[in-house]
């Protein structure tokens, strides 16, 4: 076990009374009972997480994509080259990336950080670098995916820019991804958390066929077999089956837990780091809502495991937070139904007037 910065205690939930205040307003709006679905439940988590009812629809929303490459691509496990996780790294900064496009026009702010791209620190520029704690993470079937020491950097990391986009007005947070052959550390992370098996969580990541599809389970396999016993711990798990920039988002989204500040989880990745970080940091998960679901079968059981229904069902897959940024307008009607529609009360009273 390392000596990791373990979340000493449990994250302080969101606010319980204004949650009971929220439900009970959604009750009594002038809609029939649970008509609004979904909506009406994550007006009722917004409300909770800003600490007051109605909620405000969330006005300084912030994305910080975590780059990094993985070892595994090497093995077979991707149907794209290591070369695009690089180049996509440039399509943030010129905005032409997926989420770059939904990010404008939703109006959140884009930062992407490498924290772990196969290329020197001096590619991007400085302050997309900043954060850099090695090129590429190991292939985890044949090693750890960092030392012990870099596992705590990256999460450190993570935390200090939650805490930066915080302190600059961050009102919701989104934590995105770009790494080719993310998707196997993210199913291995999975899998070892809720203690199940390869066969389980392994799905097409980037568009792999049948073949590779199997040959990726039995890298993530190998992976789970490697790692032993030493998965029960979150940072060790980390450090056995993780990354540079997967470590840095759970260092992320427990610490924007910790600061009492919503996040939205994006797919696979998102979703594999929050499940860690609820294991780091005991309690984070109640800051979360999931944005959408992915095709990957890991991340529906990982949500699962959180007790989270995404709000969005669009079968995309492209990773980068563009799920979570796709579902920020239907928070952002959450908040102005909860807010604006009529009471029944009222309705009624109308009536008899
Ligand atoms: O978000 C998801 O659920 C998701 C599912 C499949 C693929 N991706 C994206 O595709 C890349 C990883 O796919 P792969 O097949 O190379 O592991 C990575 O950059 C992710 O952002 C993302
Ligand atoms: C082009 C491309 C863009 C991506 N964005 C996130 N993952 C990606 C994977 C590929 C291959």
């Amino acid at each position: 076990m390392t000596d990791a910065p373990h979340a000493a205690d449990r994250v302080a939930p969101p606010s319980e009374a204004v949650r009971r205040q929220a439900a009970d307003r959604l009750a009594g709006l002038a809609t029939p009972a649970g008509a609004l679905g979904r909506l009406g439940e994550a007006a009722v988590w917004l409300a909770a997480v800003q600490g007051h009812c109605p909620p405000s629809p969330p006005s300084d929303v912030r994305v910080v994509v975590f780059a990094g490459d993985h070892g595994v691509t090497a093995h077979g496990v991707s149907a794209y080259p290591p070369e695009i996780t690089g180049l996509m790294v440039q399509q943030f900064l010129s905005g032409g990336a997926g989420v770059a496009v939904l990010a404008r026009l939703h109006g959140a702010a884009l930062r992407v950080l490498d924290l772990g791209v196969d290329v020197d620190a001096g590619t991007f520029p400085a302050e997309v670098s900043a954060y850099k704690v090695r090129r590429g993470s190991g292939a985890i079937h044949i090693e750890d995916a960092l030392t012990g020491d870099e596992t705590l950097r990256a999460l450190a990391a993570g935390a200090a820019v939650a805490a930066e986009e915080v302190a600059a007005g961050a009102d919701l947070l989104i934590a995105g991804d770009m790494g080719i052959g993310n998707t196997t550390p993210s199913a291995a992370l999975i899998a070892a958390t809720l203690g199940i098996g390869a066969d389980e969580v392994t799905g097409r990541g980037s568009g792999i066929d049948v073949d590779a599809l199997a040959h990726k389970q039995d890298v993530v396999d190998r992976a789970l077999e490697r790692a032993g016993a030493r998965v029960a711990d979150p940072v060790d798990r980390l450090t056995a089956l993780g990354s540079a920039d997967l470590a840095a988002q759970v260092g992320f989204l427990a610490e924007a837990a910790r600061l009492g500040v919503p996040v939205v989880l994006d797919g696979v990745i998102s979703v594999a780091c929050a499940l860690v970080a609820e294991d780091y940091a005991p309690g984070s998960s109640a800051w979360f809502a999931a944005g959408h679901r992915s095709p990957e079968p890991a991340q529906s059981l990982a949500l699962e495991k959180l007790g989270l229904e995404p709000l969005l069902d669009l079968g995309m897959r492209l990773g980068e937070g563009s799920g979570a940024v796709a579902a920020i307008p239907v928070l952002r009607s959450a908040a102005a139904a909860l807010a604006h529609v009529s009471l029944l009360a009222d309705v009624l009273g109308a009536q008899d007037a």
